[in-house]
């Protein structure tokens, strides 16, 4: 088999929880919630020394996110008034985690599209914003379920996990080191948001993907050429789990609202927007592309609005929906999978030549944007 240095992506693969929570339904259950928590505390309310909690709208949360709903892994403990987390048994250490799981049949669903063995893959990353466990790494076990030599490591760069991912495998693809790279996502969001806090209850959902980035000389006729990738980081508060091993004692541990994800949404919106379409803008340029005649902007998935001003500043227009595809509707945030769970849906019908972005931003800020070229 050949190599040529050139990273391409030869397939995606994409695992949905079956279970899926509405708007209606998810409401439903923060106003029982807050209902329940005003009765409780009524006197201390009524005396001014605990505010009381306000109720959700499925109309705010439409209107100023897009988002109708959200797949989980389980719905059950999420939507129950009194617990309003996902009640997802411990496994043992002798069975495969969660994560590995919704991963592997992700990678799975990937390899078969690009008609690959597992055994000729050299290395997995699995790219996403939250571990289950510190170590073993996840992205070993996923390694052993699907039986590949090789290497293995965990890397997270929040919602731009997976671009990060695709361009650190592009890399190894560029030195020679490997000729097939698959980076993985499973994204068990449900885990570290805060189905207690109004501003942010409905922003994410739970979801894995894979993606194989391969060496042009073994890839499969149908693949898409990796023109070019950039990545940005600049720090910022304004995303934040505080959750770790070094908080793990009570009173400050595990279970408070700072463990959990938080955010300041509008600051988000405000501070990215620019970030992302100056990077699309100045990487275009680069690669000596004109962005107006990008095909296609499979951008990450956490605010219909925000991804409407990024699509207008890079394509000079409004951008259709065949221009800038939307899954946020039915996925929510799916974090680092968002960007690729729109390629993996919304690449097949674009013909040869026709050259797009996949691009995440969020937490850190990260920003991290593919460039891809349809091959045939
Ligand atoms: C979170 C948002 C949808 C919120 O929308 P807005 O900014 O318009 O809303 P806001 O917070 O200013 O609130 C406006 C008014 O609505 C009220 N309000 C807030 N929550 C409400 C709810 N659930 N139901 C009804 N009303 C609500 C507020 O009290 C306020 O009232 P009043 O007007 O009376 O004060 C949006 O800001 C957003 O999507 N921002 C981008 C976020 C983002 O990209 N984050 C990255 C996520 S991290 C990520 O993607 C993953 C990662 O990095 O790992």
């Amino acid at each position: 088999m050949n190599a040529s240095h050139r990273p391409v992506i030869s397939a995606t693969g994409l695992y949905t929880p079956p279970e899926s929570i509405t708007n209606a339904e998810l409401v439903a259950s923060f106003n029982a919630y807050v209902e329940r928590y005003n009765a409780d505390h009524a006197q201390a309310i009524a005396a001014g020394t605990v505010a009381a909690l306000q109720p959700s709208s499925t109309e705010f949360i439409e209107k100023a996110s897009g988002i109708k709903s959200r797949h989980v892994i389980e719905k059950a403990g999420v939507l129950d008034p009194a617990v309003m987390r996902p009640c997802i048994p411990e496994r043992g250490n002798d069975e495969l985690s969660v994560m590995a799981e919704i991963g592997v049949a992700a990678a799975r669903q990937a390899l078969a599209n690009a008609g690959r063995e597992a055994s000729d893959v050299d290395a997995v990353l699995c790219a996403a914003s939250n571990m289950q466990r510190a170590y073993p790494a996840m992205a070993i076990e996923i390694q052993q379920a699907l039986a590949i030599e090789g290497f293995a490591f965990d890397m997270n760069v929040a919602c731009s996990s997976a671009t990060f991912g695709i361009q650190t495998a592009a890399d190894y693809i560029r030195a020679g080191h490997a000729r097939s790279v698959l980076v993985v996502s499973p994204e068990v969001t449900s885990g570290h948001l805060n189905w207690r806090d109004r501003d942010s209850h409905f922003i994410f959902g739970d979801v894995a993907t894979a993606v194989l980035v391969e060496d042009a000389g073994i890839a499969p006729v149908c693949h898409w050429d990796i023109l070019g990738t950039r990545l940005k980081t600049v720090f910022s508060n304004n995303i934040r789990n505080n959750f770790g091993f070094l908080n793990r004692a009570a009173p400050e541990g595990e279970g408070l609202a700072d463990k959990l994800f938080v955010q300041e949404g509008r600051k988000v919106f405000k501070e990215v927007v620019p970030m992302v379409s100056a990077l699309i803008l100045e990487e275009s340029a680069r690669l000596g592309l004109d962005p107006q005649a990008l095909r296609r902007l499979w951008l990450h998935q956490a605010n219909a609005g925000m991804n409407r001003l990024i699509a207008e500043r890079v394509l000079g227009h409004e951008a259709s929906e065949d221009e800038s595809p939307t899954v946020l509707d039915t996925y929510a945030n799916t974090s680092s999978a968002g960007s690729v769970i729109a390629f993996h849906k919304h690449n097949r019908d674009l013909s040869g030549g026709d050259t797009g972005v996949i691009c995440s931003f969020g937490a850190g800020y990260s920003v991290g944007a593919v460039f891809v070229r349809r091959a045939a």
